[in-house]
């Protein structure tokens, strides 16, 4: 990625369904995500948020505008060249998870790997170390209908973040654990972004979207208003976003190398969540 180029730009993107009425799931959404950059999303139930999420992830095609990650325009590339810059740049944590159900936990988070030329063992060993830090080290050989709601929601995690990469999608992602292992998930994506990685983050939460450097509210498909936050970590005044939000607290970051992380709906099995 270009050290200049943003990590991902939206101009004016539309999402419609055209039902029995027409569905504006995006209106007209403009937005940049600086390299380094930290953003939640935040709004009502159909405010447009997962429809955002799989957008930025290439795992839907706007029916309008432009979507541009590190600095290429998603709707020039091939499917193949799609694939592979979902794989080499983005880490998604899905609402319903998509776990393998045949494999195990361990299997499941080293998996990514394989699309990067890791051997066998530094596969299993980076996978455990992720494991470890979401605190499921004794889970590693559990099958997801051997864990909980909130311990495949850590699988996911760990398998998204096992291969560092550049951007990380996190839809809900702590949606079904207790405060502890919440607060564990959120010092670890702060981790990953003094690291330099891009994170965007949807929560109902505010206490989450508190985490971020900014917050996105969303309402009918438009962003309805960008809330800049107090960025601690680097001893800053709150800072003022600028015209498309840019917080300038991100400006000047290293670049980061991402690689490959999770492969989507279109190659998985998906292991469904619970209904929220
Ligand atoms: N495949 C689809 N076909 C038709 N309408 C859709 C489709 N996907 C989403 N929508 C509609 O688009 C709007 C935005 O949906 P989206 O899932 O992005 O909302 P959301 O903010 O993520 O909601 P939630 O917080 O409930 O997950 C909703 O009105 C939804 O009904």
């Amino acid at each position: 990625m270009a050290p200049s180029e943003p990590a991902v730009t939206l101009d004016d993107v539309r999402k419609t369904y055209q039902l029995a009425e027409t569905v504006h799931a995006l209106d007209g959404v403009s937005l940049t995500l600086p390299r380094g950059s930290y953003t939640a999303i935040m709004g009502p139930s159909g405010s447009g948020k997962s429809t955002l999420m799989n957008v930025i992830g290439c795992l839907d095609t706007p029916t309008e505008g432009r979507v541009v990650i590190d600095g290429a325009d998603v709707s020039t590339l091939s499917g193949r060249e799609r694939t592979r810059l979902r794989g080499i740049e983005i880490g998604f944590v899905f609402q319903t998870f998509n776990l393998m159900p045949r494999l195990t936990a361990l299997e499941n988070v080293a998996m990514p790997q394989l699309f990067q030329n890791v051997g066998r063992t530094d596969r299993n060993e980076r996978a455990r170390d992720l494991l470890d830090r979401v605190g499921l080290a004794d889970r590693a050989d559990h099958r997801p209908n051997e864990l909980s709601g909130g311990q495949r929601q850590r699988v996911a995690l760990a398998r998204a973040l096992v291969n560092d990469p550049a951007i990380v999608l996190a839809d809900e992602p702590s949606g079904n654990l207790d405060t502890e292992t919440e607060a564990g998930i959120l010092d670890l994506f702060a981790e990953f972004h003094d690291a330099g990685t891009t994170l965007l983050v949807v929560s109902h939460e505010r206490h989450v979207a508190e985490r971020a450097e900014r917050i996105v509210h969303l309402l009918d498909g438009k962003i309805e208003r960008i809330e800049a936050l107090n960025d601690a970590r680097n001893g800053s005044g709150p800072p003022s976003a600028g015209p498309d939000g840019t917080p300038p607290s991100t400006v000047g970051r290293d670049e980061h190398g991402g690689s490959a992380t999770d492969r989507g709906t279109d190659q998985e099995e998906p292991d469904r969540g619970p209904d929220r």
